[in-house]
């Protein structure tokens, strides 16, 4: 689905050229669920802007949905394939109802008037939204805004989703929901990027690639990252109680592919 290849990219600061991609090599197959994380700064909403043609990288070569990026006639189409939801999606919606909002979407696919409200109903039930199809979009919560911006990417049949730190202004139910949504996409077919700040995220994720300055430092499965990288130290990574747990049993002997990850490791683990 995403092909970077010695990726680079550099934005202009006054008279200097800031370097904000240094040489990115990244894959992610159709189908995957990667998770991408890093400190503020270090280059992940560059990265992303890349992967769907909204920012055209300065060096290297990218492929996204089988398309060549680093020619601006494949960006459009690349655009309609990956799309973006924001931590604040506020900014991505049209109309003035969820119903009409995703009613957009539709017609710029062509999809005949007759189809727009069985398809409408569809996504809003697959979202959690029926309930609020004719509502004021300025009604709805953040968590309803996610799924309503979530419900518009469906409508104009995205292979693959990159979600921008969805979760970080969201209560712990609404993180739960939207995380829970975007996995269950993820189990019907849609390649899923998931970027966050968030460990508990990362360790539920089967891949992960860590981002600093520019650069990936990480990519692989997070036990390794967790209980076998320098880096959640290095990094100065606030580890979530089950983590800090599992290094516990470690420090007693325990084999690195025995510890928990999750809440649901920790329960057959006790
Ligand atoms: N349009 C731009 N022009 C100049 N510099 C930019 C531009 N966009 C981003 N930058 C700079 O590029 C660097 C990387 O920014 P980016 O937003 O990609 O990081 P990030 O990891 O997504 O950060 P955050 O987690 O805070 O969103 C930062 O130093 C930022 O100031």
């Amino acid at each position: 689905m995403i092909q970077a290849h010695n990726l680079t990219l550099m934005f202009r600061d006054g008279q200097q050229e800031l370097p904000v991609l240094q040489g990115i090599h990244l894959q992610i197959k159709r189908g995957e669920w990667l998770a991408l994380t890093g400190a503020n700064g270090c280059g992940k909403s560059s990265l992303i802007r890349t992967f769907n043609g909204l920012v055209m990288p300065t060096g290297g070569s990218l492929s996204a949905a089988g398309l060549d990026l680093n020619s601006p006639v494949n960006r459009k189409a690349v655009k309609e394939r990956i799309q973006l939801v924001f931590q604040n999606p506020e900014s991505q919606t049209i109309g003035s109802t969820p119903s009409e909002d995703i009613a957009f979407g539709l017609e710029n696919r062509g999809i005949p008037r007759i189809e727009m409200q069985v398809r409408i109903d569809r996504l809003l039930r697959k979202v959690g939204l029926a309930h609020k199809a004719e509502d004021d979009i300025a009604s709805l919560s953040g968590g309803e805004r996610q799924r309503l911006a979530i419900a518009s990417c469906l409508a104009l049949d995205a292979e693959m989703i990159i979600f921008d730190e969805v979760t970080s202004m969201l209560d712990p139910a609404g993180r739960r929901d939207i995380f829970t949504l975007a996995r269950d996409l993820w189990k019907q077919g849609t390649t899923v990027l998931w970027v966050t700040q968030r460990m508990e995220e990362l360790s539920e994720s089967p891949r992960v690639a860590v981002m600093e300055e520019g650069k990936i430092i990480y990519d692989g499965d997070p036990r390794t990252l967790f209980y076998a990288s320098p880096l959640p130290d290095k990094l100065g990574w606030d580890l979530p109680p089950v983590l800090g747990i599992g290094r516990l049993l470690q420090s007693q002997g325990w084999a690195k592919e025995n510890l928990p990850l999750t809440e649901s490791d920790l329960e057959g683990i006790l």
